[in-house]
């Protein structure tokens, strides 16, 4: 049991409550978060002993840990490293080599997993190995040149303790303490994180059953430090096709349990590299708030750990799943500033110190959802009425940046925005994000199914839910501007009013949901994408968007794809559409893989332009949906 009292008690408050229970027979443990915490040792609940008037919660708690348990701390735990949380909305992604072998080693894979996306960089420099003869790390020399790796690639870092006297230099250089499996149980060196009072990354011992772990995050949690990640790293079991046993229930059981963030590491849960992506994506699937995984540049050459590291280009793929894959448990990779994102970062003279981002709707359409998510640091969000308004913010320069539907994986292209690029050709696309879309029935409350009068949606709702509709038979559709504003006028319709909208629409509005999910299909993702006037394609881009208008002869478009077949580009959308005002003729549009600022790609597009009547580069971006 615990109380958490109304202030923080000093000392000799502290010596004095201690002598009054200690005579009752009862031994209480004083622990300073911003107030103080009273904790009595299991079930004990002494009453009287205490003034009321002090206590702001009882906290009745059956479980040998207490400050761990959810009940503690109804909502979960969020930790700040540098300027990435762990816990909450956001997947953190951690990655490096097993240990720091150099300098040139650790910078080169440091610099791959930064630009993929990866937020921390880990690597040992004290290595725990089983065998004696086998490379125990740099120790300091290590320490020193993570250090160096955060200068230079702006990666927080997390590396292992190993004692209670390597602690404190650890701390020194290291933005997380990580606790390895072999020291969980290491009373010494847990109360010693304890006390340094640094975030420290608590794996779970291989032998160790959830309720150890979380009596191992207990120890550093009664020292007041509250920033602690657990770790699941596999376990010990029978079978030895594996180096341990990931046991992903863990993170199901914990997020009841605790209110503490707990990521995974695939890399020693298979100790199989072919195994890690596969199990990195159920991690996530089943609600981890992160992983973290070995990743080396050169595998085969690695000191340690070499057969379970990913090759770069398996963990680009990785973060590509993840960033899929974590829409279904409402978390996100938060992209820190990296050096492509400087395209989204407006030059003094254009505009604010801030970028202006204009979108459709208001908070609560799916636009604003993306709006947020892209450019959380925003000064200022431009609610538009069309997608056309988008278009003409931009141009006028009152946005720096317009977020634009394109394409739904159940509706197909969204034609209109795709014709509105031949009315500004000052626009262009820097940018693409995908989203989850999923639709709900919402109800004015009090309105049950048979009582619906009205159906208000975004044409996008409708056509998403289309085979829900069908049973929806005899009731009124109203097409409304966007998924936002769908619920603020079944809002204003009161009883009988219903629509299709989102769920941050529904709670906006204090709406009822009859139906989740009425989309057509689960699977239901939007792309969108980012328009600016500034383009400024970098060597980090990996996709570019064109159209163009094929000579009217034999082969045209057959010589177009020889082009791309030729320069071994990979076309990854192609679609025709009637050019407005010009009956039987097409424009078409594509999507390729590639880097338009590398030689080899600008001559393809001289090839392209040479073979064409008419061809627009319409932007240059990073793919995020790569295959
Ligand atoms: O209505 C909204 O909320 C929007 O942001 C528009 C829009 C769209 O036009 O595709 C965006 C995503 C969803 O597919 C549904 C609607």
């Amino acid at each position: 049991m615990i109380y958490l009292l109304k202030k923080r008690l000093n000392e000799s408050e502290k010596d004095g409550l201690s002598k009054k229970w200690k005579e009752q027979g009862i031994s209480i443990y004083f622990v300073d978060t911003e107030k103080t915490n009273i904790i009595f040792e299991g079930n004990a609940s002494p009453t009287g002993l205490i003034d009321p008037i002090l206590v702001e919660k009882t906290i009745e708690i059956n479980t040998p840990y207490q400050l761990a348990n959810r009940k503690y701390k109804p909502e979960g735990t969020i930790i700040e490293v540098g300027s990435i949380p762990i816990g909450g909305n956001n997947l953190t992604i951690i990655a490096g080599p097993c240990a720091v072998e150099s300098k040139e080693r650790l910078f080169k894979t440091a610099e791959v997993v930064k630009q993929m996306g990866a937020q921390i960089l880990r690597g040992g420099a004290y290595k725990p190995r089983t065998s004696p003869y086998s490379f125990q790390g740099l120790e300091e020399e290590g320490l020193k040149i993570l250090a160096q790796a955060r200068e230079e690639f702006d990666l927080p870092i997390v590396t292992e303790a190993t004692s209670p006297e390597n602690a404190d230099i650890v701390a020194q250089y290291a933005d997380i303490i990580q606790i390895g499996t072999r020291n969980m149980q290491n009373f010494e060196l847990l109360k010693k994180v304890g006390k340094l009072g640094k975030p420290v990354l608590l794996k779970r011992g291989m032998s160790a059953t959830i309720e150890d772990w979380l009596n191992a995050a207990e120890y550093i949690l009664s020292f007041g430090n509250f920033q602690i990640i657990l770790c699941e790293r596999g376990i010990r079991t029978i079978e030895r096709l594996t180096r341990n046993t990931l046991d992903l229930t863990a993170i199901p059981l914990i997020k009841d349990l605790s209110h503490l963030p707990v990521i995974v590491d695939p890399s020693h849960g298979t100790g199989l590299r072919e195994k890690v992506i596969p199990m990195a994506r159920a991690a996530v699937a089943c609600g981890a708030d992160g992983i973290t995984v070995e990743v080396h540049h050169e595998p085969d050459k690695a000191l340690s750990d070499g057969p379970q590291s990913l090759y770069p280009d398996q963990f680009r793929k990785l973060m590509n799943d993840l960033e899929i894959i974590s829409v279904l448990t409402g978390k996100e990779v938060i992209k820190r500033p990296k050096v492509r994102d400087q395209v989204f970062i407006p030059s003094p003279s254009q505009i604010s110190q801030t970028p202006k981002v204009a979108f459709l709707g208001k908070i609560g359409s799916f636009s604003s959802q993306v709006a947020r998510k892209m450019f959380p640091d925003s000064s200022e969000y431009i609610n538009c009425n069309s997608f056309r308004q988008i278009f003409e913010e931009v141009v006028s320069k009152n946005a720096c940046y317009g977020v634009l539907p394109i394409e739904n994986t159940l509706t197909g292209s969204i034609h209109g925005n795709y014709e509105l690029f031949l009315d500004y050709p000052e626009v262009c696309i820097v940018g693409e994000r995908i989203i989850r879309v999923s639709q709900h029935l919402a109800v004015f409350p009090g309105t049950i199914r048979e009582n619906i009068q009205v159906l208000f949606a975004h044409p996008q709702g409708f056509a998403q839910s289309s085979r829900f509709l069908e049973s929806m038979k005899n009731i009124r559709i109203m097409d409304v501007g966007n998924t936002e504003e769908a619920a603020r006028r079944i809002s204003e319709f009161g009883i009988g009013g219903a629509g299709i909208t989102s769920q941050e629409a529904v709670e906006k509005y204090h709406l009822t949901v009859l139906e989740e999910d009425i989309e057509d299909n689960i699977r239901n993702f939007t792309r969108f994408i980012i328009l600016s006037q500034i383009f400024n394609p970098t060597i980090e881009d990996d996709k570019v968007s064109g159209v163009f208008v094929l000579k009217n002869q034999p082969g045209a478009l057959f010589q177009v794809l020889k082009i791309f077949a030729d320069s071994e580009i990979n076309i990854v959308k192609l679609e025709s559409r009637p050019i407005p005002g010009k009956p039987w003729e097409y424009l078409f549009y594509a999507d390729w893989e590639g880097n338009i600022v590398e030689d080899r790609h600008k001559k393809t597009i001289q090839s392209l332009k040479e073979n064409t009547l008419f061809l627009r580069i319409l932007g240059s971006y990073k793919n995020i949906w790569k295959k």
